[in-house]
């Protein structure tokens, strides 16, 4: 299938290094990203290793769990690129906490390895809805199935979270709807950030066509990456078309500071951090609010 080209945009510095999330929910971020841009190198990954990809400098820019754009935004000069987020209107699907006790009775936690952004949603919830603070927090590693875990309450974030059997459990909660019903605002998962002094060249415009193209043909997404993890297909598109936002406007980013307030409330990011933009090294600045 043709799909529009790209409109006119800066070459984009051959070798540059990006990351991006493995998961279903990342796939209109940059499906068809290298046919446009053959001279980057991709690195599709989970989450949590993109965000040390990021810190050790193996990546240059990355779509990397929200909350390490916030740690990395005080302690390594991370910024973020403007109007791109994986977030979640109300519902997520693909990140749950399942329990084998009674909320208030969590004692053992085990975290999806994936996972960064979630593990700290998952802690703020208890802490601040239910008022517990497990005394064990462990990780729950990649490939294990969750029936295999010992602990009181799992985590389990993206492609694998939609298709566990809940019925093992006591309880389940979908961890973005809790979020929603608290707040009443939306959620957001990852964003895109750049470690400082990189010349992206015109990859953040084209990262926004990319996206754009994607959800015009969320069908074919849906059929591609969906159908093989086991969803029917109206359930995948749903999924990238109700369910999730890729967009980061001004409700995104109120979620976030929210998000980042919360997490340094309980230790989990530094206090009174900002996000900052990624400006280009010269040239005609991106737009940074909207
Ligand atoms: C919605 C999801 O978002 C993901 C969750 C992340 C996290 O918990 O750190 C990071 C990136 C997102 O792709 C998901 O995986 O289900």
């Amino acid at each position: 299938m043709s799909w529009p080209s790209p409109p006119a945009f800066e070459a984009i510095p051959p070798g540059l290094r990006v990351g991006a999330v493995s998961y279903l929910n990342a796939k209109p971020l940059y499906y068809r990203l290298t046919e446009w841009a053959p001279e980057l190198e991709l690195t599709i990954d989970v989450p949590s290793r993109l965000a040390s990809g990021l810190r050790d400098g193996t990546l240059d820019v990355a779509l990397v769990p929200s909350i390490e754009a916030i740690r990395g935004a005080a302690s390594e000069g991370l910024t973020i690129l403007p109007q791109l987020a994986i977030a979640a209107r109300k519902e997520v699907r693909s990140v749950k906490l399942f329990a084998r006790t009674p909320w208030k009775a969590v004692q053992r936690l085990a975290l999806d390895e994936g996972s960064r952004t979630s593990q700290a949603l998952c802690r703020i919830w208890l802490a601040e809805v239910q008022g517990v603070c497990p005394e064990t927090i462990e990780t729950h590693p990649l490939g294990v199935p969750i029936e295999e875990s010992l602990a009181d309450a799992v985590l389990l974030i993206g492609d694998r979270a939609m298709t566990v059997n809940p019925e093992p459990f006591v309880a389940v909660v979908d961890l973005a709807h809790a979020w929603n019903v608290w707040t009443g605002l939306p959620f957001v998962f990852a964003v895109w950030a750049v470690r400082p002094g990189v010349d992206l060249g015109g990859l953040p415009h084209l990262l926004i066509h990319c996206r754009d193209q994607s959800l015009a043909q969320a069908d074919l997404l849906a059929q591609r990456f969906g159908v093989p993890l086991g969803l029917d297909r109206a359930e995948a598109l749903d999924y990238l078309t109700q369910v999730l936002s890729y967009d980061l406007g001004p409700t995104e980013l109120r979620a976030l500071r929210l998000f980042a307030r919360k997490a340094a409330a309980l230790g989990l990011a530094p206090e009174g951090v900002d996000l900052v933009f990624h400006q280009p090294p010269r040239g005609l600045p991106l737009e940074t609010r909207r």
